[in-house]
């Protein structure tokens, strides 16, 4: 069996940058590789944060460089204080009926000296006690006794999601100063908090940045963040097992509740009725909410008016598309979160040439750092502009977003998202409501149902109809053939999102 020393630990750090350049990162600097037992490689987090999210993002490169470098069948194990303790701690945990859960109280220790780790239960012998703290994720479920809390795999916290890592800009210093202050001070400074904007541009890392602050500040607060899809379901679900007591009892004694994509709300009357009923009781007991959403609360279709009115009590933030030097900010930030340095004259080529969102931007960072990595090669212009080819000239075909379809659209036709997600029924309107519903139906992977729900509601025939009409005009009438190409050449020239 091979030896743990500084050479096998720099060997997998090599091997990781070279293979998997895409997850790694600065603070992976900060790693420590505690012991090489038995096959197994415990190597120490500085928080909780970094544990879980290695533990259920990173393993599988780990486990591969581990095994590159040392030729050997070896698995890597991520721990972090306690959950670092012998099996016996381990076993005694688990068997007074608590799952241990650590706070990041480290966590964000940029602005804070580290204080020691402490743990928290989610006690799951005493049904009506709430528990001590809760992050909830779209796969996790109530088990059958209703109180134990799972967190799924497909969910984390990003320990690169914090405020400090956040880069403002004009387009979103409201938002970013606003989520500040609430984590300051939860409850009061902005109730709710509303992020709107388009894909990609930060309202996730705001909501975890919001979190993250929370819980090194005061890690007693308990937070439940979900997606809204993962709200509806959950209460589903919960009606369907007669479990609305559960549910609600989750829900109600939050902290803090932050509800990502709030806007899938829409034509949801029961879930709606629900939220409702949960907003109104955290609301009065002055506990935090925190929502993002695609749209402006008057933006969102067949949102109750009595919704839409709370969401605009606190404070609604609009999120837009970075100008030039917030791109450059960005990128510089990205590739300084993993940890290379890029010349100046290829963050401001790369800033130049995508200009649509931040995830854009870290994606190019990604595909530029990879072909470096792989081809062993200095990163240049040269090097930037081949790895950036595919991208930069992308056929759009089946690659636009609903909202580029909608930009399109409105800005030819002159009109309003919220004209065409209304009941109007003048030509003005239906023409370019369908032509959108025929462009998503091309060039996105929505489905007809999804497609109609965005579009004020509309069920799949309604869509099924608009997708006739305008492939049969297009058929006959010429200059209307025309219109639509036109709108096409457009779409492809819209800046190019990374694929779904
Ligand atoms: N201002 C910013 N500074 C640094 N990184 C940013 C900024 N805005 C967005 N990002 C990064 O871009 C990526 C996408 O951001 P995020 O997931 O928060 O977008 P979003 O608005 O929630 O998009 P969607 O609606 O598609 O979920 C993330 O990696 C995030 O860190």
């Amino acid at each position: 069996m091979p030896r743990l020393d500084d050479k096998l630990w720099r060997d997998m750090m090599a091997h990781l940058r070279r293979k998997h350049a895409s997850i790694c990162r600065q603070w992976f600097d900060e790693l420590e590789p505690i012991a090489l037992e038995g096959g197994l490689l415990r190597v120490r987090t500085t928080n909780s944060i970094q544990q879980n999210y290695l533990q259920k993002r990173c393993l599988e490169p780990f486990n591969d460089a581990a095994q590159a470098v040392t030729g050997a069948l070896i698995a890597v194990r991520f721990e972090h204080h306690q959950t670092a303790a012998g099996p016996a701690d381990h076993h005694k945990a688990e068997s007074n009926g608590a799952a241990t859960v650590e706070t990041p109280a480290a966590a964000v220790a940029e602005t804070k000296p580290a204080v020691p780790p402490q743990t928290l239960e989610i006690d799951v012998s005493d049904p009506m006690e709430p528990p001590a703290f809760s992050v909830t994720s779209d796969n996790q479920r109530i088990d059958n006794n209703g109180q134990a809390i799972e967190l799924s795999d497909d969910f984390v916290l990003s320990p690169d999601y914090t405020f400090s890592n956040f880069i403002t800009g004009p387009n979103n210093q409201l938002a970013y100063a606003a989520s500040v202050a609430v984590a300051n001070q939860p409850g009061t400074a902005y109730n709710p908090l509303f992020i709107h904007g388009g894909v990609g541009l930060g309202k996730t890392h705001l909501l975890q940045g919001i979190c993250q602050a929370i819980l090194t500040q005061r890690p007693e607060t308990r937070i439940v963040y979900v997606s809204c899809e993962a709200f509806m379901t959950q209460f589903i679900e919960s009606v369907q097992r007669g479990q609305m007591l559960q549910f609600r009892h989750r829900y109600r004694y939050a902290d803090m509740l932050v509800i990502d994509d709030i806007h899938f709300l829409s034509s949801r009357e029961r879930s709606q009725e629900e939220f409702f009923h949960t907003f109104n009781e955290l609301y009065q007991a002055n506990k935090q909410i925190v929502l993002s959403s695609d749209a402006a609360p008057s933006e969102i279709p067949h949102l109750e008016e009595r919704l839409m009115s709370r969401f605009q009590w606190g404070l609604v933030a609009n999120v837009t598309k970075p100008h030039f030097e917030t791109r450059v900010a960005i990128l510089r930030a990205k590739a300084k979160l993993r940890g290379v340095d890029v010349p100046d004259e290829v963050i401001a080529y790369m800033a130049q040439r995508i200009d649509s969102n931040a995830r854009e931007l870290e994606g190019a960072i990604t595909n530029v750092l990879a072909h470096a990595a792989l081809g062993g090669r200095p990163i240049d212009l040269e090097l930037a502009a081949e790895a950036l080819g595919d991208q930069i000239n992308q056929p759009r075909s089946n690659h636009a977003t609903l909202q580029q379809i909608i930009d399109v659209v409105t800005g030819y036709y002159s009109v309003k998202l919220s004209d065409l997600q209304s009941r109007r029924r003048h030509k003005s309107v239906t023409e370019p409501r369908q032509i959108c519903m025929f462009l998503a139906r091309r060039h996105t992977r929505y489905s007809l149902e999804e497609i109609g729900g965005h579009f004020g509601g509309r069920d799949h025939t309604t869509v099924m109809h608009s997708i006739k009409t305008i492939e049969e005009r297009s058929q006959v009438n010429d200059g209307f053939a025309r219109e639509i190409t036109a709108l096409e050449e457009r779409l492809d020239q819209a800046p190019a999102t990374p694929r779904p």
